[in-house]
């Protein structure tokens, strides 16, 4: 974009008096927005770059490890009978509770607020002072901070012995508040030994018998829900030489090994994330916990907004094994993908200009911006957290463009612009073209991120329920607006390692391409559909990124006769993957506002007419 290109001043043409436009209807050329893709002075930047902010530290092996004393040598078990006992196999009727996807994997739905509650059992201080895990409580306020932001509740139990920790985790498991989450995780740490974790006292537990408690014969209320258990601590005394230095682990002398586990389908939906290998230990710095526990906050900040739990704690190994001694041991009996954060994406077919409305997410409504004479905006019904990727921006993919109010650059990799996305014609755009650009870097709670050729606008903080979602829009389109940025303004508000992402405006990340990809309702991610690849789900994924409903499982009631052909079903209306007859009323998806079903298979929705309730200062 050069500058001879820039958008016309749309508040010259908006009459100050004013009312909002009303999104239903089609906007015409007087109402018309600045130019999201006039900012000639953007810089995208390279993804190496953007590395370079995600203020990854290594953690150095250094002269803080010290080893701990007292490893009873008998009680190693061999390693190759020891991996996964209990977890290690397929279960019987995974396969058919999957919603598809390319790789054949679907997500666990995560709708709750909270997402789920931790559990957090950190033994620090031991009965014989000299095995007190000093540092472990860096290791607790990483996880705690991490985990709250991601919208977790928090429980700590500190210095248990072990008949504590079983009785603990006992009395949770029938805790009433899980029938109310979608998710768990249970953090332990202390010592260990192979299969045990110890108490306070010096006694054991067996870890998997620990586990099992949450299993779906002994914990009802978590059937079906994916449950983390994050285990650190040693599992032996084996150690690879790598530092030279002696270095405090969490092992221990005292060891029972408990008896077989049985296999059963009810132990499925689990993650074990152990922090070491079978018969290794897991080091802890006495000054900066365990690098374990720092890896695996710092891996799940970087990435959990853009893909899921076991493909995180696979990078984790990999930084583990680059930087450490250690190599940790994920076990899994997942049967989905389990995003930690969503990336809120929603697409329909619909294709008039109910479609910015139809691909709004229940959590989120439309309603009268909080700036004045700004039209609409969209407000945060629940709370988000940091790093909840909303998107992708929906729009005309061009390269020419007439009406430059709701259009995105899209950055090839040489940081000149690829394409347009345009949003101005709601028939093709989504709920995206309704956030408002931040008046000032204090409303700002949203970034934009360009992602694999597509724009996304990315959480900065938690973001309360009732905040208008605000996005930067870049000082090219601020000025048209009438707003300025200060660089002491993003020292006041933003952390050093977001400051870059307010200055460059559009954050580029190109992980790895995509071909054609389609996104089905509900779904978190994306699945592709490779070139020349005829598998299940490439048949259901077209060139245009739709993905036909119809031949999704899930979807409650199929009225269609042929299958393939949803677009053309008429006399009945498709939203949000459920099916309505035509004249039928039903809630739009932000519960509020109701929509009726047309005979041509497209329906009208109302519009929330509230003034927010809150706006963030
Ligand atoms: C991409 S659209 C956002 C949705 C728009 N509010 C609507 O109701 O369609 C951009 C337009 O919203 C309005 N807008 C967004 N942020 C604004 C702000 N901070 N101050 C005034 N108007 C704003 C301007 O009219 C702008 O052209």
């Amino acid at each position: 974009m050069n500058s001879s290109q820039s958008a016309p001043n749309p508040l010259s043409n908006m009459n100050t008096g004013q009312s909002a436009p009303n999104p239903l209807s089609n906007m015409n050329s007087s109402q018309s927005a600045p130019n999201l893709a006039s900012s000639g002075s953007i810089v995208a930047s390279p993804s190496e770059e953007v590395q370079d902010i995600t203020n990854r530290k290594e953690v150095q092996g250094n002269s803080y490890f010290q080893r701990e004393t007292g490893y009873n040598e008998d009680v190693r078990m061999d390693v190759a009978d020891h991996i996964n006992p209990g977890f290690s196999n397929p279960l019987p009727g995974a396969e058919s509770s999957r919603s598809s996807s390319s790789d054949g994997l679907g997500s666990y739905n995560i709708r709750t607020d909270p997402k789920g509650i931790v559990l957090i059992i950190n033994n620090i201080n031991f009965v014989s002072n000299n095995e007190n895990r000093h540092g472990a409580e860096i290791d607790q306020e990483r996880l705690t901070e991490m985990l709250s932001n991601f919208g977790f509740d928090i429980r700590f139990h500190i210095d248990k012995t072990a008949q504590e920790i079983e009785e603990t985790l006992k009395y949770f498991s029938k805790d009433e508040q899980l029938l109310e989450v979608d998710s768990l995780i249970v953090v332990l740490m202390s010592h260990g030994n192979n299969e045990i974790i110890l108490g306070t006292d010096g006694g054991s537990k067996n870890i998997i018998d620990l586990i099992t408690l949450f299993n779906s014969n002994n914990c009802t209320s978590m059937t079906g829900k994916p449950k983390m258990f994050i285990v650190n601590a040693c599992r032996g005394d084996g150690r690879d030489k790598i530092f030279g230095k002696t270095q405090p682990v969490d092992v221990h002398y005292t060891v029972h090994t408990d008896g077989p586990i049985s296999r059963k389908p009810a132990n499925s939906d689990f993650l074990i994330a152990y922090s070491t290998f079978p018969g290794y230990v897991s080091y802890r710095d006495d000054q900066d916990g365990s690098p374990f526990v720092k890896c695996l906050v710092e891996v799940f900040t970087e990435m959990a907004h853009l893909v899921h739990v076991s493909d995180m704690l696979t990078e984790v190994n990999n930084r583990m094994a680059e930087s450490h001694n250690q190599i940790p041991n994920p076990t899994s009996t997942l049967r989905l993908k389990w995003h930690l954060i969503d990336s809120h994406i929603v697409r329909t077919n619909l294709t008039d200009d109910n479609r910015p409305l139809a691909t709004l997410l229940a959590v989120l409504s439309i309603r009268p911006s909080g700036i004045p004479e700004a039209g609409y905006g969209v407000f945060a019904e629940r709370s988000f957290p940091k790093g909840t990727r909303f998107g992708p921006y929906g729009g005309k993919i061009t390269e020419n463009i007439d009406n430059w109010s709701y259009a995105f650059n899209v950055y090839d990799a040489d940081d000149s612009v690829k394409y347009y996305v345009d949003a101005y014609y709601k028939n093709n755009s989504n709920w995206l073209r309704y956030a408002n650009c931040a008046r000032t870097v204090h409303e700002e709670n949203l970034y934009v991120l360009q992602f694999n050729d597509e724009v996304y606008y990315v959480a900065y903080e938690c973001i309360t329920k009732g905040t208008e979602l605000l996005v930067w829009y870049g000082p090219d389109y601020g000025e048209d607006l009438g707003l300025k940025r200060k660089p002491e303004d993003y020292q006041e508000r933003f952390h050093e390692q977001d400051i870059r992402y307010v200055i460059e405006n559009t954050i580029t990340e190109n992980v790895h391409k995509l071909y054609t990809h389609c996104y089905k309702f509900f779904d978190q991610a994306p699945f592709i559909k490779p070139p020349g690849e005829n598998g299940t789900f490439d048949k259901y994924c077209f060139h245009d990124g739709s993905y036909q409903v119809c031949l999704y499982s899930e979807c409650n009631v199929n009225p269609c006769t042929n299958q393939t052909d949803c677009k053309d079903c008429e006399g009945c209306c498709l939203h949000q993957g459920k099916y309505f007859k035509a004249t039928e009323k039903f809630k739009h998806v932000d519960t509020i506002n109701t929509c009726v079903c047309n005979e041509d298979g497209h329906f009208g929705c109302t519009i929330y007419a509230q003034f927010p309730e809150y706006i963030c200062s």
